[in-house]
Order: structure tokens, then sequence, then C-alpha cells
């Protein structure tokens, strides 16, 4: 398969069928995102890039970020993490209160912002300085120095934090929270505010399809089994209330967030990461869902059966 000729294909197809969106607004400064940027990047086992349009433009990786922070906690609390946040795909929105209420504080899973929380809590536990050690595992990972915050772009979540704050509390309430809060929710959103390009987003993602092995760290990064349920969780939690819609029109472990990047893994394949702005109202980039919907459907194999 020519991946070259693949993404080129892709770009070109999904730039003339041009699906609208709207750049997320809530965090005043993700507004100011030029909607026009489009980019795809993926990366084979071997560690070659191959690119189309702005996939060497680095964006704010927003919710994306939720997954590596889990595989920083994943091997560390083994099974006892999963008695602090459940499995279940959440059907609600990704900030919903009202569910973390009714489920008693326990988060639906690792990828809504409550349990993210937690995660990030779990990881705040472990570490004096959570923030520089998920920029130092995310520079590992991808194979160089290049992980950047966006200071402007944390400062306004964080002035804007009511809702992530009062999920926090409510996690306090039922006990599922160590650490104090305001530290909790700096590291949360300088998590999000992270910037990668979707070249080095494919590349940072790149072990979760090659069984926990990354050939950028050149480290086992997972166990092969909690790489396979970390992909579990991304095919059925990793869109919020759309991702049985993306697991229906593309099928592949995957993660959105609201800066407008995806990233997704064909297992054993190649990591693939696009990146466009506007998202429809579950905070999904129609672009992205497009494009990896047309990769997929490209390729002769999927996620559940090999080339006859
Ligand atoms: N879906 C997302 O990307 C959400 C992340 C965003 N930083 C928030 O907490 O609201």
């Amino acid at each position: 398969m020519d991946y070259q000729q693949l993404i080129d294909e892709v770009y070109h197809e999904v730039k003339s069928a041009n699906p609208k969106g709207k750049v997320a607004d809530y965090i005043p400064e993700l507004a100011k995102v030029n909607p026009d940027h489009f980019g795809i990047a993926l990366v084979d086992l071997e560690g070659k890039v191959y690119g189309a349009g702005d996939f060497d433009i680095p964006f704010s990786i927003q919710s994306i970020s939720k997954v590596l922070t889990l595989t920083m906690v994943a091997h560390v609390f083994k099974d006892k993490l999963w008695s602090r946040v459940n499995v279940e795909p959440s059907g609600n929105p990704f900030n919903s209160i009202a569910q973390l209420e009714f489920e008693k504080g326990i988060p639906r899973n690792p990828f809504i912002n409550a349990g993210a929380l937690v995660i990030t809590d779990a990881l705040t536990s472990i570490h004096n300085d959570p923030l520089e050690k998920i920029h130092g595992f995310i520079n590992e990972i991808v194979g160089r120095t290049c992980v950047q915050i966006d200071e402007s772009v944390m400062n306004s979540e964080i002035a804007h934090s009511e809702r992530n704050t009062a999920l926090a509390y409510f996690l306090k309430a039922y006990g599922n929270f160590e650490n104090d809060i305001q530290d909790v929710i700096r590291t949360y959103c300088g998590q999000c505010a992270i910037e990668l390009c979707c070249a080095d987003l494919a590349r940072s993602f790149s072990f979760l399809a090659n069984q926990g092995y990354s050939i950028f760290a050149n480290r086992q990064i997972l166990s092969p089994i909690d790489t396979q349920r970390i992909n579990a969780l991304m095919l059925t939690c990793g869109f919020y209330d759309e991702s049985g819609e993306f697991a229906f029109r593309v099928g592949l472990p995957g993660k959105s967030g609201v800066g407008g990047g995806i990233v997704a893994v064909m297992p054993n394949k190649f990591s693939v990461a696009v990146w466009s702005p506007p998202l429809n109202a579950k905070g999904n980039s129609p672009k992205g869902v497009k494009a990896l919907q047309l990769l997929r459907e490209k390729l002769k194999y999927s996620l559940f059966e090999e080339r006859k």
C-alpha cells in the first residue's frame, strides 16, 4: 500500500467535500485559530512519516492528552485504577456534571473530563511536577524534544475552568480525589494546552499500534494487554457521545480533542493524525472524521479482518 498516495487522495477528497463545523469558543483563546487549517500525517511501524497539508503545524491537542496521561498511570496502578474510573461509554457530553453525581463520583471512563481529572489526580499523587513529567514522556515517545505549551490557551482555560473545577469538587466529595483541586486543574489545563503537529502526534501514538513498544523511545511503554485495553477504550469511548458513530463509520481506536485534532491507530500497521479546527455539536472535527472514514474505506483491510 502506497501510504503517501493514500493520504494525498484522502486530503483532496475531504477538501472538496468540505464538511462544515464551528471552532470551539468555550475556551476563548481556542477560537482564534485559523479554521482553514487541515493536515494529515500517517506513521508506519518503521517510523516513516507520510504527510499532507498542514501536517507539520502544531495545534492544541486538548483531550487527546488524556490517552497519554492514562498511559503514564496505567502500569503504576494496575487494577486499582479501575476502581476509581469505569470503562463504559458515557453517551453524554464530555463535561457532564449530572452523570458524575448520578454515578456517585466514579466517572464513566477516563476520556470524559471527570475521568481525566481522576487520572491527572493520580499522576499528581506520584510525581512532584506532573506537567514536567507529561512533557518528558511525550518528548520521549515522539523521539525528539517537540512539546510546547500554548500559555495563552492554558491561561484561558484556567480562567474558564468553572465546570472542570465543579467536577473536581464532586469527585472530592465522593472521596475520589487526593490532591489540591487547583493544582490538579492547573496541570490538567496545561496538558490540554500542549501543542503538537499531526506528524508528532501520530509518532507519539505509534506504540499503541505496535503492541505497546515505541520505536521512537526504543522501549516497551505498555504491556501488550494494557495496550489492548487502551485501544478498546479509545474504540468505545474516544469520541464522547459520538463514539458509536465513529466506530460505525471508521472502526478504529482513536481520540479526538476540541482543538480539532483526531488520532487513530490501526494495530500492527500504523498510527494516523488529522487536524481541522471546526467541530460538530459533539466536539469532534467533521473533516477529521471524514478523512479517517475515507482512509479506512480505501484500505483493503480493517480492524476486524486481515487482507485476503
Ligand atoms: N473535549 C476536549 O478536548 C475537552 C478538553 C478541554 N480542555 C476541556 O476540559 O474542556
